[in-house]
This record gives structure tokens, sequence and C-alpha cells, in this order.
């Protein structure tokens, strides 16, 4: 299986859909990029050369400066994630760890297109995907990755609530989709919300997701219109000395307490189950979408003291504040000398608790982003918050309501804009994403 040292969820392994060769010791490491680096494997043919690297982390020690350079950057390059998994049914860009770069966009079929547009759409634009996730060039590339392999690049589609209107499908709407209510702290933009058709590109490697934004645009030609664009990051693989959870522009760790693939109850709460009302969601996921600003300026006057108290956990190691390591379950129950809960009623942490929440979990799957400065002089930046599950009004929305009466940390930021969307399972070979639905 194909490793990277930053993942979504803490230290895990990456999601089954990553393919890959076995784990490589440093020797072995070398060799592959030393066949990578003969050019073997660029934009025109990584297919059957995903070396699967150990990572930076592994590889560095043993060899000249030089080499490990070139080795830690081309086993980035070279990791492929598979746009049909072979052991799994959901797409891509789920469970998958973290990437680099984000492009989350959101398009509107164009006047006059529906249904047999769509389907069209939609096989172009899987055709597409599984080439460029293998590192192939499309038809008439403009040739913006030709010197990278795959570099993780994971394209992932779904539906929104208006997609089924547009094209006759209103029967086959799942009631997961209904629109997401009103939050007391809301500041929508419409113009940046919904859209009929989403799409998540995540890649670690800038040039890679930009080419692939771009020969998805093309794709839609006359049949789809870019409705918004959000651009995110992560953390890079391998700039940490070991496997990590991410942290976000706060400078917190987000993302310890991730439901994990190892889970008992993982897939029950993340993907929809064999007996869900609407067949075609079987296997697939619903995807909530979040712009959320950070109040920097007003978050970074707070001391460390403050800002742990806001979420519940350390600044540093991501521990609970009622003790141990990043991994220590919180004790919600404990008290301190004064009487008075260690971790605060209106913790973030505390609120968004599954155990506040009955059950209540979520895969979050951010990107940050910063879109430079406002005219008040506060940096445009945040959280594209991206969070998945089997049925958004038992996870994001029983959270959100919770969140939006007392989070500690909610006078820090502003929501902006909002997206639900139903993700399908991944496509069947010689299929595309969505066909059960747009040809069944
Ligand atoms: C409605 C869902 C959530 C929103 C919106 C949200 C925004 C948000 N969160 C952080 C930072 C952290 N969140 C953390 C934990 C956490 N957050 C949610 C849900 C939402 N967060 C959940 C379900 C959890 C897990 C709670 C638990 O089970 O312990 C943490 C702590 C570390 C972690 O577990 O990830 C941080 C830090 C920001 C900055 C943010 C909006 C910008
Ligand atoms: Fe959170």
């Amino acid at each position: 299986m194909s490793k990277r040292t930053e993942q979504a969820a803490g230290p895990r392994t990456a999601g089954p859909e990553t393919t890959g060769a076995t784990p490589a010791t440093p020797q072995t490491s070398l060799e592959l990029s030393r066949r990578r680096l003969l050019g073997t494997v660029g934009a025109a043919g990584a297919a059957g050369l995903v070396v699967g690297g150990a990572g930076a982390a592994i590889g560095v020690s043993a060899t000249e400066p030089e080499q490990d350079a070139a080795k830690s950057v081309t086993t980035i390059g070279s990791t492929e994630v598979a746009f049909r998994p072979a052991r799994a049914r959901h797409q891509a860009g789920i469970t998958t760890p973290l990437q680099a770069t984000g492009h989350l966009v959101a398009f509107d079929l164009a006047p006059g297109a529906g249904r047999k547009e769509a389907a069209a759409l939609l096989r172009r634009w899987s055709r597409t995907a599984e080439e460029l996730m293998a590192g192939r060039a499309p038809a008439a590339d403009t040739g913006v990755a030709l010197d990278a392999g795959p570099s993780s690049l994971t394209v992932t589609f779904g539906f929104g609530h208006s997609f089924f209107g547009r094209t006759g499908l209103t029967a086959r709407r799942p009631v997961q989709l209904d629109p997401l209510p009103d939050f007391s702290a809301d500041a929508l933009d419409p113009k940046r919300s919904n859209g009929d058709l989403w799409v998540q590109i995540g890649a670690d490697d800038a040039l890679v997701a930009f080419h692939a934004l771009r020969a998805l645009q093309k794709d839609a030609a006359d049949s789809a219109r870019l409705r918004w664009q959000m651009n995110g990051f992560n953390r890079t693989p391998g700039a940490t000395a070991r496997p990590m959870t991410a942290r976000n522009l706060m400078g917190q760790l987000d993302g310890t307490n991730n439901p994990k693939p190892s889970d008992k109850d993982f897939d029950e709460r993340i993907f929809v189950g064999r007996d869900a009302g609407q067949e075609w969601m079987r296997g697939g996921s619903y995807a909530v979408v979040r712009r959320i600003r950070m109040l920097l300026d007003d978050w970074e006057k707070r001391s460390r003291h403050e800002q742990e108290r806001v979420i519940g956990r350390r600044k540093d190691d991501g521990a609970p504040l009622t003790g141990g390591s990043e991994t220590t379950p919180m004790r919600l129950d404990a008290t301190g000398p004064d009487g008075l809960p260690v971790i605060p009623s209106n913790a973030h942490a505390r609120i968004a608790a599954p155990e506040s929440n009955q059950g209540a979990a979520m895969l979050r799957r951010p990107f940050s982003f910063h879109d430079g400065y406002r005219e008040d002089g506060a940096p445009d930046a945040g959280l594209l918050f991206v969070c998945w599950q089997a049925d958004p009004l038992r996870a994001f929305t029983q959270v959100q309501r919770k969140l939006d009466r007392g989070d500690a940390l909610s006078p820090f930021l502003r929501h902006e804009a909002s997206g639900l969307f139903a993700v399908p399972p991944a496509a069947e070979p010689g299929g595309y994403v969505g066909r059960p639905l747009l040809e069944g």
C-alpha cells in the first residue's frame, strides 16, 4: 500500500482506495525513485509504476543529499489513488489522506441542458478523471502536468438538490439532500453556495490539481457553467518529521477525533447502507461544504490558555485538557479543584463530540484557504470545511445546531458559503459516476 506522511485523521494508514506496492525500505525506495527519474513515469505513462514510496521520513537517512531531495519529490509525485477502488465501493477523495492542494468547484447545467447532456458530461468527466488519476494526459492536453506523476490526485463528483429538478429526476432525489436549516450565525452568500454539480479535486502538487481543474472545465464545454470555485491547501506530505494530524490556520491539530476506517461502525456512519431508500446512492456519501472564515486578528489576541479552553484540547500536541496524549479520550465528566469541568462546558470539542450528540459522527476532511486580505485589512482566510456522512441530518445538522447554540469557537468564525451534495459510489467498470441514477 502506498504510504503518506501527512494524513487526514492523525497517525493512520492511507485509505483503502490508495494503490501501490509494498511499503518500501530505504533501498527499494531509492531504486523505485531511480526508475522514475529515468523518465518512466510522467503525465504520459504512470500506470503500473506506482512506487508506493516509504515517504521522505523513511528514506532520507541512507543516501546522498541530492538523491534524498529527488527521492522525496518523486515519491510524492508517483503515488496514485485508484479511480475505481478494488476493495471499496466509494469514490476516491473521501477516505484518501488529506492532500496538499484542493479545488472545490460547483457547476450549474447550462440553459437547455437536461438529463441527456448531464449523462454525457459525467461520462466525459469520469473518463478524464480516471486518466488523470493514473497520471496519463488526456487528449488535446495543455501540458501543465507533463513532468509530474499522479501526485495522489483525486477527483470526486457530487449532485446538488437543484440537479434533480433540472434533469427531471426529482422522484429519485434523496431526502438527505433537503436543504440544510438556517443557523443563527450564518452569513451565507448564495452565489458561492450549492449548485447542480460539485467537483472536489485534491492533489499533492498544485500544478497537477490545476491541470485537472482545467481539463474538467473544458469537458464541461457548453453543457455546464462554473458557479463557484474555492481553492484550498493543507500541509505538504513530508513537511513534518513524522506523520501527524494536520494543523488549521488557528494553529490547532484538526482531525484528531475523526472516525477511523478501522472503527467497526465507520462504514455505517460515513457511507450510505444497503437498505437506503435511493438504491443509486448505496455505497455513496453526503458531503457538506462550508466556507468558514476565521477572525484571525481576534483569535491571535487570545492567550494560549484561552485558546486551549475554547477547543478543550492543548494546542501543541492536541491532548485533551484532562491529560494524556492526542489519542487519549477526553474525560468530559472530570472537574477541577473549583468544581468546574476541566473541559469547559462550551468547549468546541465537547459540544461537537459524539457523546454530546447521540453518537452523531462525521468524517471531517477540510482544506485551509487564504484569498488575500479584505478591505478592512483582515485576512480572508479560514477553513473549507468538508465533512462526509451517511445522513447529514443526523451528523452535520445535529452537531452544527448544537454548536450554533453556544460553541466557544463561534465568535471567531463566519460561515460564508454552504453546499450539500450527494456523492454516489464509484463508477463500475465500463461505467461512469452517477450512471445508475442517470440511466437507471
Ligand atoms: C458541524 C460540524 C463542525 C464544524 C462546522 C466545525 C468547525 C471547526 N472546527 C474547528 C476546529 C476543531 N474541531 C475539532 C473537533 C471537532 N469538530 C467537529 C465538528 C465541526 N467543527 C467535530 C465532530 C469534532 C470532533 C469532536 C470529538 O469527537 O472530540 C477540534 C479538536 C480536534 C479534533 O478532534 O479534530 C478542532 C481543533 C475549526 C477551526 C472549525 C471552523 C473553522
Ligand atoms: Fe470542529
